[in-house]
C-alpha cells in the first residue's frame, strides 16, 4: 500500500483518507486535494469519492445562486435604484428607473417652499432629506438619538443612513420623477449616493440667498424645529459654506447647476424656477 491512512476532522465530522504518493499511478489527479497548511496531506487522495463530488458540486451551485442574487444594477440615462434591503422580498419594485433633480441652497433659502410649487406644477415628488431624518427620529428608530444629536448640532448625518431613507422613499413611491431637497450635503453624500444608486441628477437647482436673509427667514419660520435657533443656525451656515458649496461647485463644473436668485419674494423666485423647468417638460411632451 502506497498510502498512509488516517482520519481528517472536518466540520466536526471525521472523514477517512489516505495519503498517496504523488507518483502513484493508482491515484487519479482528480482526487488530489491540496491542504495549504500541512504539506504531509499533499497530495491527498480522498477515499470517499461521493462525498467529494457532492461537496464540490453543491459549492458550485451555491456560488451560482449568490452571483444571481447580487446582480449589479447598470446605470442608465435615468438612473436605477436597487433596494438592497428588499432583494427577493417581492413587495416593492426593484431596479426602478428614476429621474432626479437635486435641490440645494443654504438653510432657509426657500428650497422647501419652492419644491411645493414645483410638485404642484410639474408633477414631481418632493423628498426632503431633512424631513426624512426627522421622521426617522419620530419613528423610534435605533438611529433616532444619533440623528437628533447631529441635527441639533447642525452636523451632517452619515450618508449610509440618509441614503437608505431616500432609497426607501423612492422605491415606495409610484412616481419616477423626484426632487431631492437638501441632499447631497457634502462630498461623501454625493459620492456614496452615486455609487449606491447609480443615479446622476438631471440637474441641480441652486437657491442662492444672502446669509442675513436666510437668518431672518429661519428665525421667523416658527415650525418648532429644534435647529431654528441662532446658535444652530450659525453652525448650519458654516457647514453649508465648508461642505455643501463644494458639492454645488462640483456640479457647476459639469454644467449641471441652474442658479436661482432666492432673495426675491416667493412668487418671483417661482417665475425663475418655472423658466428652468418649462423647457424640460416641453421637451419630454414633444
Ligand atoms: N422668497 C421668500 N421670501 C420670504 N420668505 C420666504 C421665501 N421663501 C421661503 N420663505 C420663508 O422662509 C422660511 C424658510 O423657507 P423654507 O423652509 O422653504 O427654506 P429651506 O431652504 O427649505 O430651509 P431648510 O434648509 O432649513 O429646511 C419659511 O418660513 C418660508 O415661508
Ligand atoms: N443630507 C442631509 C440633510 C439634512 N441633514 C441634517 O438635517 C438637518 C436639517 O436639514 P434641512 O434640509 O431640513 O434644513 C441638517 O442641518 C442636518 O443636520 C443631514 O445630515 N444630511
Amino acid at each position: 500500500m502506497d498510502a498512509t491512512c488516517g482520519v481528517r476532522k472536518k466540520k466536526g465530522r471525521e472523514l477517512p483518507f489516505k495519503i498517496a504518493s504523488p507518483n502513484s499511478s493508482a491515484t487519479p489527479y482528480f482526487f488530489w486535494a491540496i491542504n495549504k497548511s500541512d504539506a504531509r496531506y499533499r497530495p491527498l487522495r480522498i477515499t470517499f469519492p461521493p462525498y467529494f463530488c457532492l461537496r464540490y458540486f453543491s459549492s458550485f451551485f451555491f456560488y451560482l445562486q449568490q452571483f444571481r442574487k447580487t446582480k449589479p444594477s447598470y446605470q442608465t440615462s435615468m438612473g436605477t435604484v436597487v433596494d438592497s434591503s428588499n432583494q427577493g422580498a417581492g413587495s416593492l419594485p426593484t431596479n426602478k428607473k428614476v429621474s432626479v433633480i437635486f435641490v440645494l441652497g443654504g438653510p432657509g433659502s426657500g428650497k422647501g417652499t419652492q419644491c411645493a410649487n414645483i410638485v404642484e406644477n410639474f408633477g414631481y415628488t418632493h423628498l426632503s432629506a431633512g424631513d426624512l431624518l426627522r421622521a426617522e427620529i419620530k419613528s423610534g428608530s435605533e438611529n433616532g438619538t444619533m440623528i437628533s444629536n447631529m441635527i441639533k448640532e447642525g452636523k451632517i448625518v452619515p450618508s449610509e443612513v440618509t441614503i437608505k431613507l431616500l432609497q426607501r422613499a423612492i422605491q415606495e413611491n409610484g412616481n419616477d420623477k423626484f426632487l431631492i431637497d437638501g441632499f447631497p450635503r457634502n462630498e461623501e453624500n454625493r459620492a456614496a449616493f452615486e455609487s449606491v444608486t447609480g443615479i446622476e441628477p438631471e440637474f441641480v437647482l441652486f437657491f442662492d440667498c444672502p446669509e442675513e436673509e436666510m437668518e431672518r427667514r429661519l428665525l421667523g419660520r416658527n415650525q418648532g424645529r429644534e435647529d431654528d435657533n441662532i446658535d444652530t443656525i450659525r453652525k448650519r451656515f458654516k457647514v453649508f459654506l465648508e461642505s455643501s458649496l463644494p458639492v454645488i461647485e462640483y456640479y457647476n463644473s459639469k454644467g449641471k447647476v441652474r442658479k436661482i436668485d432666492a432673495a426675491k419674494p416667493v412668487g418671483e423666485v417661482f417665475e425663475a424656477v418655472k423658466a428652468v423647468f418649462a423647457p424640460t417638460v416641453e421637451k419630454v411632451a414633444a
